[in-house]
């Protein structure tokens, strides 16, 4: 599916367009040409650098306390936690049944976890990042959160989103802007930007993260932390808000974020409860029988900004030790759909559901419930008086002239997409291709990029499991990564893969430690190009 001149044409403008208001964005922007990028100092607790399974048999051999673990950080729910903790160790110390029993009782016995403040934590506000819902507070727990704490977890607290989890940038006017730790001055992205930075920063061990268009892989990406969106339908979706409606239900995704790759597959278990046995976790993969496939770009869509070179040589760098390791080939394919990533994420979130109802405007979950007129919010907002951020307004307009019809030549392109990619995956194919076609943007930056975040959304709508990996820190110190894809149900694959690939690329960086800037194992090459 060749590009057509106009196509060329319109895409070069575009580019040309969005080139020029990044230089005016880059003339005002903070911390232009400085060296020294303001950082989080180095992770003191060895607490914080394990994983959360290792930190949970820690707590039941009595070599940690629970209490003690609590003390190292302070949270929204920090007395409750703490009194929490401290049954723990008590129930702990009475227990006879042993280690064992506690392991398949509470797996998660003691461990602190964080929860996207979109979701129902009992006795937490709940708003959503919107400031007409700041008193809300939650009477329940989302299923997903009840299953953790009854796994044992101690929620420590809930983390800031984007308003209404619809940017890629985690800043509403209820709780501010979140920061990236590997760079203060760069997003921490969205719409789980709250839960990527803590995490990242090493402040909590494992966290709750939903996600319709990249909401737990681009935090995770920018962070530099893993993450894992299920297969659509196998973690309950309930207790989060805005609640999903139309076709929504489908795309949207409950799942774990952590600094380890270990936490990913015991965390999924329990988040899907009895859901989880359709995933076959336990069976063994062997990443010698896998079959891999390599996408380096989304075939050059106009609206999307080229992918960094970076992290073509880091997807390359796998693919290398992928073949090297395994002794397999690593099949570089080509799926020219993907070019209308954006366009079929847009037509399938705005269409109706099966029994025919359109989704709630974002406009009404605005007003929360009254639809708000993004003009006058636009007016107020040059005023300073809109309680809504730019991006919600922004939605809201280029929401108005959207079509409820979607065309005919976007639905062929996403049923071929669906197929195509159900037969190269199979139950053994696992695919690699970039998270995001940008390492972390400065603050504000995605106002001009707003349809990057098409490289995660595609995955929502065609419902297979990714699973997000981090793969060391860029020449500027911020992470690189890579999104692992496969087929429907075969979440264990891209959770196995992004284990060796842990052990391969290093994993998590703590990103207070500065030798790891100097040490950046990729090195960019000199040039990339997205035309196909
Ligand atoms: C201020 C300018 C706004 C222009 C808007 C252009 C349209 C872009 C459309 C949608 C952006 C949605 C970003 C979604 C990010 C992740 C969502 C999620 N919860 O998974």
């Amino acid at each position: 599916m060749a590009m057509t001149r106009f196509e060329r044409l319109l895409g070069l403008l575009l580019r040309a367009a969005v080139r020029v208001f990044l230089a005016v964005f880059e003339l005002f922007a903070p911390q232009r040409g400085s060296a020294e990028q303001p950082r989080l100092p180095p992770i003191s607790s060895p607490l914080l650098r394990v994983p959360a399974i290792h930190l949970a048999r820690q707590i039941r051999r009595k070599e940690v306390s629970s209490l003690f673990f609590l003390c190292c950080s302070l949270y929204l729910r920090f007395a409750a936690a703490l009194q929490e903790a401290a049954q723990v160790d008590k129930l702990i110390e009475e227990e006879t049944g042993g280690e064992d029993v506690l392991e398949d009782r509470l797996p998660l016995l003691g461990v602190p976890v964080t929860v996207k403040e979109a979701f129902a934590l009992q006795g937490m506000p709940n708003s959503t990042g919107l400031l007409s819902r700041r008193t809300v507070i939650s009477g329940v727990d989302a299923p997903s959160v009840a299953l953790l704490k009854r796994a044992g977890a101690i929620p420590l607290g809930v983390t800031n989103c984007s308003e209404l989890c619809m940017w890629l940038e985690s800043h509403n006017h209820l709780y501010g802007i979140t920061r990236n730790p590997y760079n203060l001055g760069r997003i921490a992205g969205g719409s789980s930007g709250g839960e990527g930075s803590i995490i990242g920063s090493g402040a909590s061990v494992v966290g709750v993260g939903s996600d319709i268009g990249g909401s737990i892989r681009i935090p995770c990406f920018f962070n530099g932390i893993f993450g894992h969106k299920p297969t659509s339908g196998i973690v309950n979706n309930a207790g989060q808000h805005p609640p999903p409606s139309g076709q929504q239900p489908g795309f949207l995704c409950t799942g774990p974020m952590c600094r380890y790759a270990e936490d990913l597959m015991p965390m999924l278990r329990i988040m899907a409860g009895p859901a989880a046995e359709k995933l076959s976790l336990s069976a063994e993969v062997d990443l010698r029988n896998l079959r891999f496939f390599s996408v380096p770009h989304d075939g050059g869509s106009p609206l999307l900004s080229p992918v960094d070179p970076q992290l073509i040589q880091a997807q390359k760098k796998v693919v290398e030790r992928l073949e090297a390791d395994l002794g397999i080939k690593v099949k570089e394919v080509r799926i020219p759909q993907l070019k209308y990533s954006f366009q079929i994420w847009g037509a399938m979130m705005s269409s109706p559901g099966k029994d025919g109802k359109s989704p709630t405007t974002f406009a009404e979950l605005m007003g929360g419930g009254k639809r708000v007129w993004p003009a006058w919010e636009l007016f107020k907002c040059m005023l300073g008086v809109s309680p809504h951020t730019v991006a919600a307004i922004g939605l809201a307009l280029v929401e108005m002239f959207q079509s409820s019809q979607p065309s005919q030549f976007i639905l062929q392109q996403k049923e071929s997409l669906q197929r195509e990619l159900e037969e190269l995956l199979g139950t053994d194919g696992v695919l690699l291709y970039p998270s995001h076609p940008q390492l972390a943007p400065k603050h504000h930056q995605p106002i001009f990029t707003p349809f990057n975040f098409s490289y995660t959304g595609i995955f929502n709508i065609l419902g297979l499991p990714v699973t997000q990996c981090p793969l060391g820190l860029s020449v500027e110190g911020l992470p690189l990564g890579l999104q692992l894809v496969a087929g429907k149900l075969q979440d264990r694959l891209p959770l196995a893969t992004a284990l060796y690939l842990e052990k391969a690329f290093g994993g998590w960086r703590d990103p207070g430690d500065r030798a790891h800037t100097a040490e950046n194992t990729l090195n960019t090459p000199k040039s990339s190009s997205n035309a196909t």
